[in-house]
């Protein structure tokens, strides 16, 4: 409680120096409500937790049990997220001010850093895209370095690179002279602006082609190449493969050197590839970002870092600035360790029908989580202070002055040694320095470990986005996405750093608590489960697990089932949201509870008995056409073999029957509905939910249908779970 009490007093304290610099914070007018909300909720969940106890002492059942568990693990989850609603805040940032103040030479120096792992699912020539957004931030050049860190070892990526080089000095001037906000061709062009920007557009065609040929062929031939001197680059590449190859780092841009057609330096432009080994562990994009570290640190060494995925583009050229206005004030910047912009998408259908927003979790709970100690980091679209990441006391083996990146021959010895894969054996990388091995959500553990260590954060949500990326657009990927997180999400939930733990008396009780909430993500498998198939089954069976509608109980449970939802729906509208995306959002919750939940839950499971690894499955960008147009249409694809969908077959069989059993029985038992009210709502409940999935299973004919063999398979387990259920409540 001390703990939680001092970081109120330095969050008002903070408020009062900084209102009127160069940004604003207004705390959210649903505080009061929430509270008052809060304590009625948890009132009425004590009643219910006490009630299921009473019945299930009276007498004992598994369903009855099942359930008590299943309700306990939503009171805990529900505990948690009362954290978000405790003091969620805004803020609003003033740039301009800030330049007039500092003016743009007191501007430090910024290191972007871009993460790329495979040409194939990450097509190298929107890689370029964000790159180029990026070089053309309006950001004095002199002070900007773009690295690209690709883990794919592609010659083509590089190839990609060499040519975006080229690109820049005609894209950089003339994103400038025309004042494009837009500032990645390929956005660019899509929204079409027209103009004279045809000739512009035909040189980034031609730029592309190449690339996509080269990716097509695999290698990157002769025919492609413009010098003799990159010809012996290339053909060096031919032993290389993505596990195993040396470190590679060319200098393509060097803004001492190089200028735009205008005559405007450029600003570095530098491509790394790390060593790897099959012997050494790379330790995924954590591995990555970690060696750019270093690398940049022998070049540019900027105190300011942003940090993007491959597909994360820059939407607003002035975003650092924005950052700036917290990492430059002077009342915030000893502690403050990262600025970080939510993740927001590009090409989301209009229902959003795979929740791709992931709204609660990159602008809501974020907002929440800045009224405490700040949001988490979210691996994209952060903008990180260098020190923060060198670990206490900070590091004294890496130069602190800001260098100019240079070619010289010492220079890039050095940048290859501290590429290599052993260069970190023995030091504390990973550990107390740089981004946190030990999860596969590197993002999260980083700004975890950070924030127990007394650093803060800001969350920066303009208007307009600053950063777009690409959301996964299949079902199989959103919940395979999902799965990892979920994984590695766990791995910190159970490890010695536990935020239950470690993080409630390292960093405060409720920012522990919050974090808490995202690393047991996984758990809601267990009343997600219960939930979609219990009562259901138990509906068919004719045993009553709720009380009758003349019960007096019975309004709990309404009342908790309908408070929690109008609240969901509430904060979803607030936030920009739709209905329609609601029930989307609300509808992949329960289908990631039975799917990605459970077998993440599993998976790490089987990965504590040493059973299977997991792996840093790289999410694919790119999409056929067939699967684009059904996307855009708003129609499910299920067209692919896999488990999840076994899984999610099963419980929509199971619903549609209990359903149907249900109607029948109100429509010829008298009193069947009055006793079985709860059960037949919730099978109508999850079989609405499941009506895309209905349609993937009989109806539809297309490629996103599912496959006949998991049709028959989820028919079989559904028949089999039935079967189970009645053995077992003889
Ligand atoms: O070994 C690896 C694996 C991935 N990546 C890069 O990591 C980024 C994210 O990978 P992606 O497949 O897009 O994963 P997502 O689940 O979509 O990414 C989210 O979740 C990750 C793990 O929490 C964060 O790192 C990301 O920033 C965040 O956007 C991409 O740029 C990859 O190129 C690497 O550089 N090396
Ligand atoms: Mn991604």
């Amino acid at each position: 409680m001390h703990i939680s009490i001092s970081v109120w007093v330095r969050v008002g304290v903070e408020k009062k120096m900084t209102a009127k610099t160069f940004h604003a914070l207004r705390v959210s007018s649903f505080v009061a409500f929430n509270r008052a909300h809060a304590f009625l909720y948890a009132l009425a969940i004590l009643a219910l937790l006490r009630h299921r106890l009473a019945c299930l002492i009276s007498s004992p059942s598994l369903p009855l049990s099942a359930l008590f568990l299943a309700d306990l693990v939503l009171a805990v989850m529900w505990v948690a997220s009362q954290v978000f609603r405790w003091r969620p805040v805004s803020r609003q940032e003033f740039p301009d001010r800030l330049l007039r103040e500092v003016g743009s030479d007191g501007l430090p120096a910024l290191d972007v850093f871009i993460c790329t792992a495979d040409p194939h699912k990450e097509p190298p020539i929107s890689v370029v895209g964000t790159a180029l957004s990026a070089m053309s931030f309006d950001y004095p050049t002199d002070r900007l370095s773009i690295y690209v860190s690709d883990d794919g070892g592609s010659a083509v990526t590089l190839f990609a690179f060499m040519e975006a080089a080229r690109f820049a000095r005609h894209w950089l001037p003339f994103c400038k002279q025309n004042g494009l906000l837009e500032r990645s061709p390929d956005a660019y062009f899509r929204s079409n602006k027209g103009g004279d920007s045809e000739k512009m557009k035909m040189m980034y065609l031609t730029m592309k082609e190449k690339v996509e040929t080269a990716l097509e062929r695999g290698y990157v031939s002769n025919d492609l190449l413009s010098s003799g001197e990159d010809d012996e680059l290339f053909e060096r590449w031919k032993g290389f493969t993505r596990h195993d190859h040396p470190s590679v780092i060319q200098v393509l841009l060097e803004g001492s050197k190089d200028s735009d057609i205008s005559g405007n330096a450029l600003p570095n432009l530098i491509y790394v590839s790390r060593e790897k080994r099959r012997t050494s562990h790379h330790h995924f994009k954590a591995g990555a970002l970690n060696a750019l570290l270093r690398v940049s640190s022998t070049m540019s060494h900027a105190p300011v870092i942003l940090t993007l995925d491959c597909d994360t583009y820059c939407s607003d050229p002035r975003s650092p600035l924005r950052a700036l206005c917290y990492l430059l004030d002077p009342a915030l910047s000893s502690n403050l360790a990262f600025v970080q912009f939510p993740q927001r998408f590009y090409g989301i259908n209009k229902n959003d029908i795979y929740g791709g927003e992931i709204k609660r979790l990159y602008t809501i709970t974020a907002r929440g989580k800045d009224g405490i100690l700040g949001p988490s980091y979210f691996g994209s679209g952060c903008f990180i202070s260098r020190r923060c990441l060198q670990g206490i006391p900070s590091s004294p083996s890496l130069a602190q002055e800001a260098r100019v990146p240079s070619s010289s021959e010492s220079v890039l010895r050095k940048a290859h040694e501290v590429a290599g894969c052993t260069y970190e054996l023995g030091t504390k990388w990973g550990s107390v320095m740089g981004f946190r091995y030990g999860s596969l959500v590197e993002d999260y553990y980083t700004s975890f470990r950070l924030h127990c260590e007394g650093w803060r954060s800001v969350f920066c949500n303009p208007v307009r986005p600053a950063f777009l990326g690409d959301a996964p657009k299949s079902l199989n990927d959103v919940l395979g996405q999902c799965k990892r997180w979920c994984v590695g999400l766990l791995e910190v939930g159970f490890s010695r750093y536990s935020p239950l733990t470690f993080g409630t008396t390292n960093a405060s009780l409720l920012a522990g608590l919050g974090y808490a909430y995202d690393a047991f993500w996984g758990i809601w498998c267990i009343p997600v489960t219960t939930y979609g198939l219990l009562p259901q089954l138990a509906l068919i069976c004719q045993t009553p697990l709720f009380p009758k509608v003349s019960d007096p109980w019975f309004y709990l449970y309404v009342y908790l089932f309908t408070a929690a939802y109008g609240q969901d729906l509430v904060e979803f509208l607030a936030d920009d949201g739709t209905i329609g995306r609601w029930w989307s959002d609300q509808r992949m919750w329960m289908i990631k509870g039975v799917t990605a939940y459970l077998f993440g839950s599993i998976q790490f499971a089987l990965k504590k008995i040493g059973i299977s690894a997991a792996e840093f499955n790289v999410t694919s960008k790119v999409m056929e056409d067939e699967q684009c147009e059904r996307y855009e249409r708003g129609a499910f694809d299920l067209g692919v073999q896999s488990p999840f969908f076994v899984a999610l077959g099963t419980v929509a069989v199971v619903n549609l029957s209990s359903l149907v059993v249900g109607i029948a029985r109100a429509a010829t038992t008298e009193g069947f509905l009055h006793e079985q009210f709860a059960q037949l709502f919730l099978s109508g409940f999850v079989a609405a939910n499941c009506w895309p999935i209905y349609g993937a299973m009989f109806l539809r004919s297309d490629g996103g249908r599912m496959p006949r063999t998991i049709t028959v398979i989820s028919l079989t387990v559904a028949g089999l779970l039935l079967m189970g259920f009645l053995v077992f409540d003889v």
